[in-house]
């Protein structure tokens, strides 16, 4: 199955000259989505995790089904300010300015396997900042994956961990 015809692109969103991929066709298929998530399945199966994390929100989306087929269980990166009890935060650079990531206190046993999945890989930013926020939380990260991969951006040259993609877009 070609996963990539369940996939629209709509140009000019959130801004002007941005390309953006968008999933809700592919959720909307639960024969295109059953595949996605079984081929996730495949491609994170040498990274032997022991936990997924996935990334707000559209990560959500990815990872939870995805744990849920697996048999593992499933923690939440969220922007700052939306876990409750005690968190911990990473910032991290953007063009301008800066961002937070933030998980909450003890979700990651120490030294656990944690696979970190999200929808799509662009600058690697938002990934690269879940990395560094799981090992500061003692978290051993052995591998990404998404469902896309924008490959112009380079987003993988910015990981040090091993990273899975289904399909890559070149512009
Ligand atoms: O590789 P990067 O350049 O960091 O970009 C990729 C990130 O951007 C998108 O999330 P967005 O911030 O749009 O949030 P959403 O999932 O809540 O829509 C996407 O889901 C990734 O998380
Ligand atoms: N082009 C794009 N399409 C969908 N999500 C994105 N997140 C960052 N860039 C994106």
């Amino acid at each position: 199955m070609n996963l990539k015809e369940h996939i629209r692109s709509v140009p000019d969103f959130p801004k002007p000259g941005i390309l953006f991929y968008d999933i809700s066709t592919l959720l909307e298929h639960p024969v295109a989505w059953k595949v996605t998530v079984e081929r996730l399945a495949e491609a994170i199966r040498p990274f032997k995790p022991d936990l997924l994390a996935g990334i707000e929100s559209r990560g959500f989306l990815t990872a939870a089904p995805l744990a849920l087929e697996l048999g593992l269980g499933f923690i939440m990166i969220r922007k700052k300010g939306k876990l409750p009890g005690p968190t911990v935060p990473y910032t991290y650079d953007l063009e301008y300015g800066t961002d937070t990531v933030e998980i909450q206190e003890g979700a990651v046993p120490p030294g656990a396997r944690v696979v970190i999945l999200d929808d799509l890989l662009a600058t690697g930013g938002t990934l690269n900042a879940s990395v560094h926020l799981l090992r500061k939380v003692g978290g051993n990260v052995t591998g990404g994956a998404c469902i896309m991969e924008l490959t112009f951006l380079k987003g993988r040259d910015k990981l040090d961990i091993p990273f899975a993609s289904l399909l890559q877009y070149d512009e």
